[in-house]
């Protein structure tokens, strides 16, 4: 099956962004958006596309490609993180741009949706060489981002170091201090208490409040994660903190599974020594595909997108599905989940506790005045909270899936903006 592309270059082989459009679709029709409407909601605002050459610790000179897609800005300036992976393109930049739209639509957040890339592997790079692509990256866009117009944070391969990288460059440009340029910054130049553990801590929060409706207790439930980076291995620990028994967790190198329950703390340690969880002991190894059949309470897909396909979605055995990463369940999976009785938590919900903390870091560098962790996680409890709860009541009242709630949920708040800016007219 081919996907049409709208606003990109070409029809791929059921792309990432036509997965997306997929899901936009099914709401879009439930709400009888108009075809207007509908038309500017799927074409990207804007895609940017640009050369990085950057010189090697050799001297050779080689050339990569950096994207940032602002989506749409109808809420407020553009948001959301950028991404350094090989399989970065302008496909799945767009993709993630459009997600972050309904991301932070359904937390109730003043952003639109944005999202970066580079096309590279940080695996062969060096800390400076990665430096200049990410100052290279900065300077290329030092005209469209800003507290106003777009403001990035870390996503995949990307951490607090870089956002300090690209606020730098940013503030030098402007000859001045610009702190609210970018979020999932380090403390000490403006970064939010929490904002390193938000989006594991949102998953555990959208997941406890939902295994409570289930009647699944907490204590001793059985929790898969896959991926063990910055989303997946502080869930993981927050799973742990909540009494919970998480039985595998997996990175790029495989996965590892102990029914006697990983000892996350020591893995996360593990992880940070070595770089992965290459070599990890603390349980038995088997391949990333083979880890998402595993049986299990709660199964939190946290790495990259497509993961749960037609392919293994009638053999995932699960009772709820939290999705710490954007994208990991194709249209046709989760039909496939919704006939079996898998409750899934979508994206643009289950990962929304990170955006929400950026919102808190945007708010405090434009105060200048900073909160105790507490009040970051507190506010950050009750916004996840409460916006769960009105997609839960709509998908109950309405009989869907908590997807197309939280589109419906999300599109709505879009087109009120929308409209009451009149730039449809
Ligand atoms: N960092 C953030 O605040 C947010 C991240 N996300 C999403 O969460 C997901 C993970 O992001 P981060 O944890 O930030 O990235 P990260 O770079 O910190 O970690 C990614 C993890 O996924 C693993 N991984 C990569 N390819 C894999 C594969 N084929 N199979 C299994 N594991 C694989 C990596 O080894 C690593 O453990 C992404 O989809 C990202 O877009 C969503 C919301 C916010
Ligand atoms: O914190 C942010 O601004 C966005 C994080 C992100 O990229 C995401 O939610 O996918």
């Amino acid at each position: 099956m081919s996907t049409a592309v709208p606003g990109t270059t070409g029809v791929r082989e059921v792309s990432v962004f036509g997965d997306a459009i997929a899901y936009f679709n099914e709401a879009a029709a439930l709400l009888n958006l108009d075809p207007g409407i509908k038309a500017i909601l799927t074409h990207p605002s804007r895609q940017i596309i640009f050369s990085i050459p950057f010189q090697r610790d050799n001297g050779s000179i080689e050339v990569y490609t950096g994207y940032r897609v602002q989506y749409n800005f109808a809420r407020g300036p553009a948001k959301g993180g950028i991404r350094f992976h090989p399989g970065v393109t302008l496909d799945e930049v767009t993709a993630l741009a459009f997600w972050m739209t309904w991301k932070c639509a359904v937390v109730d957040l003043p952003f639109g949706g944005g999202k970066g890339g580079v096309t590279c592997d940080p695996r062969t790079l060096s800390i400076s060489e990665i430096e200049r692509i990410t100052r290279r990256y900065a300077a290329e866009l030092v005209e469209v981002i800003g507290p106003d117009k777009d403001v990035p944070a870390p996503d995949v391969n990307t951490t607090p170091q870089h956002m300090a990288w690209i606020m730098d460059t940013y503030s030098m440009h402007h000859r001045m201090n610009v702190p609210g340029v970018v979020t999932g910054k380090p403390l000490e130049i403006g970064g939010s208490r929490g904002r390193v553990e938000a989006t594991g801590r949102g998953v555990s929060i959208v997941a406890l409040d939902e295994m409570a409706r289930l009647g699944i207790d907490p204590k001793g439930a059985t929790i898969v994660v896959q991926g063990f980076g910055n989303v997946g291995s502080i869930a993981a620990k927050m799973f742990v903190d909540a009494g919970c028994k998480v039985i595998g967790i997996s990175d790029v190198t495989g996965a590892y599974v102990n029914t006697n329950g990983i000892d996350v703390n020591g893995a996360i340690a593990y992880a940070q020594e070595h770089h992965s969880l290459d070599g990890y002991r603390g349980g038995d190894k088997m391949s990333n595909q083979a880890m998402l059949e595993v049986p299990c309470d709660v199964l939190v897909p946290a790495a990259l997108e497509k993961v749960l396909t037609v392919e293994n979605a009638a053999r995932v055995k699960t009772k709820l599905i939290v999705e710490g990463a954007n994208g990991p369940t194709t249209p046709e999976a989760d039909h496939l989940f919704a006939r079996n009785g898998i409750a899934v938590i979508p994206d643009i919900v289950a990962n929304a506790g990170g955006v929400t903390v950026s919102y808190f870091e945007w708010v405090q560098d434009r105060q200048g005045y900073f909160w105790k962790e507490a009040e970051v996680n507190e506010r950050l409890r009750e916004n996840l909270i409460d916006n769960f709860g009105v997609v839960r009541d709509l998908a109950r009242a309405r009989g869907t899936t908590y997807r197309t709630a939280a589109y419906m949920v999300a599109i709505d708040r879009v087109v009120r903006s929308l409209k009451a800016r009149g730039v449809y007219a």
